[in-house]
């Protein structure tokens, strides 16, 4: 949701820290969230939460340290002129694809996950279609207002956001009220627990992604950082209870037992909304969470694909014209929707190849560039992330390992629930 601040170029007086944070946590919270529960049924809720804080701390560090060397640069330098000044070409170009893969590939996890809840929501009224034919549809209406302007993306992802927090509440709230104490604590199913947490981390990873953000919140503030830092803090710490409340409402409502068959199915979006539809006492509080899982990848296709839309626009030199933005407008939209037309269930792979590709540019690359900017310059005063070259290291490792898992992951070499 980085549009909402395209236009400011220096300090603004008066600019709210709510904004900021509000823009950390539209992007945090994404599609990663629909992932959460279907891959940690393995490990369950205990250690689900203890990965999500473990995660949400490596992931704030990283932003943090990515903020550290931005604050060294003019406001509005981007990531591409901060990984070409402190590490040079190769790592400039490594940082490049792997942003550009991570937008794309989201792109086609929210249409395959858009597919499958917007066909959920239309089987709830009677209408049955082809879910890849669901996801294009999902496509064409929201690649159509990235089209329109920037400006039209921004006015909708605002009205969405505050769709998503109202319906967010009543559906979750009532799901909090109604669970079942023993689900969550004493699960059925197997006995084993821990080892299932390897091949769950990426997608924690995925979901504690919102780092492009940080050189647009440094355009925003200007070299506020505590006010930065504020917003980055309180944004993903929202994302953090959100996430720590969804856990809660769907394994304290769906039985370890069943999420076999939810994965059985693809663990896409509509089938675990639909597991959960079961479970709701009233078809109304049952719209509000289909209506909020609807805005939700909605919000973050609008958010992830106008990143897309721009610097593809940059990167191939089209204009603004309407010419321009349709030439933009296909390259952006078309792979990622044929994609999703063939192989419309990819939406969990997708979500763990986004993870791969984040461990790059939003965790290693960030914790480099720290490293290296304090040597660029040593005398700085300005903000220093904490815990020195140690919590770096911590990073980094924490980069590797994940990316490692997702790789033994899909060479079936990781435990998976199933
Ligand atoms: N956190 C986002 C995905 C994302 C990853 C990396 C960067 C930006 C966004 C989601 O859950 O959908």
């Amino acid at each position: 949701m980085a549009n909402h601040m395209n236009a400011a170029k220096h300090k603004p007086a008066g600019k709210s820290l709510l904004g900021g944070a509000m823009i950390i946590a539209g992007t945090t919270v994404g599609a990663g969230m629909f992932s959460l529960p279907v891959v940690g049924a393995g490990m369950w809720f205990g250690y689900s939460i203890l990965m999500l804080l473990g995660i949400w701390f490596c992931m704030l560090m990283s932003g943090l340290l990515l903020l550290e060397t931005n604050l060294h640069f003019e406001p509005g330098a981007s990531f591409d002129t901060l990984s070409k000044q402190t590490l040079g070409q190769f790592w400039r170009i490594v940082n490049g694809v792997s942003i550009a893969f991570v937008l794309y590939i989201l792109t086609y996890a929210y249409i395959s996950g858009g597919g499958s809840i917007v066909n959920h929501s239309l089987q709830g009224m009677g209408i049955e279609l082809p879910q890849s034919v669901a996801g294009l549809v999902f496509a064409i209406v929201l690649a159509s207002i990235v089209l329109i302007s920037t400006k039209a993306v921004d006015r909708i992802t605002t009205i969405m956001l505050g769709g998503m927090i109202i319906t967010f509440f009543l559906a979750i709230g009532n799901l909090l009220i109604e669970i079942d104490v023993t689900k969550l604590l004493e699960p059925d199913g197997n006995n084993s627990f821990s080892p299932y947490l390897w091949a769950a981390l990426p997608f924690g990873l995925a979901s504690f992604g919102y780092h492009g953000n940080v050189p647009s919140l440094v355009k925003y503030y200007g070299k506020d950082s505590t006010t930065i830092i504020k917003a980055i803090f309180v944004g993903t710490f929202i994302a953090l209870v959100i996430y720590a409340c969804w856990l809660v409402a769907t394994m304290g409502n769906i039985p370890r037992s069943q999420f076999i068959d939810i994965i059985a199915q693809g663990g896409n979006m509509g089938v675990l909304v639909g597991a959960l539809s079961e479970v709701m006492a009233s078809s109304w509080l049952n719209s509000m969470l289909t209506l909020f899982a609807n805005l939700a990848v909605a919000s973050s296709f609008l958010g992830v694909t106008l990143g897309l839309f721009d610097y593809l626009a940059d990167l191939f030199g089209f204009d603004d014209s309407r010419s321009g933005r349709m030439k933009t407008a296909l390259v952006t939209f078309v792979p990622p929707t044929i994609l999703g037309l063939l192989f419309p269930d990819g939406f969990l792979v997708a979500i763990g190849f986004a993870a791969l590709a984040a461990t790059v540019w939003a965790v290693i690359v960030p914790a480099l560039m720290a490293y290296k900017s304090r040597q660029l310059f040593p005398d700085s005063t300005g903000f220093r992330v904490i815990g020195g070259t140690p919590l770096i290291i911590l990073v980094v490792l924490f980069g590797i390992v994940t990316g490692a898992c997702h790789l033994l992951a899909m060479a079936n070499l990781l435990p998976q629930y199933s």
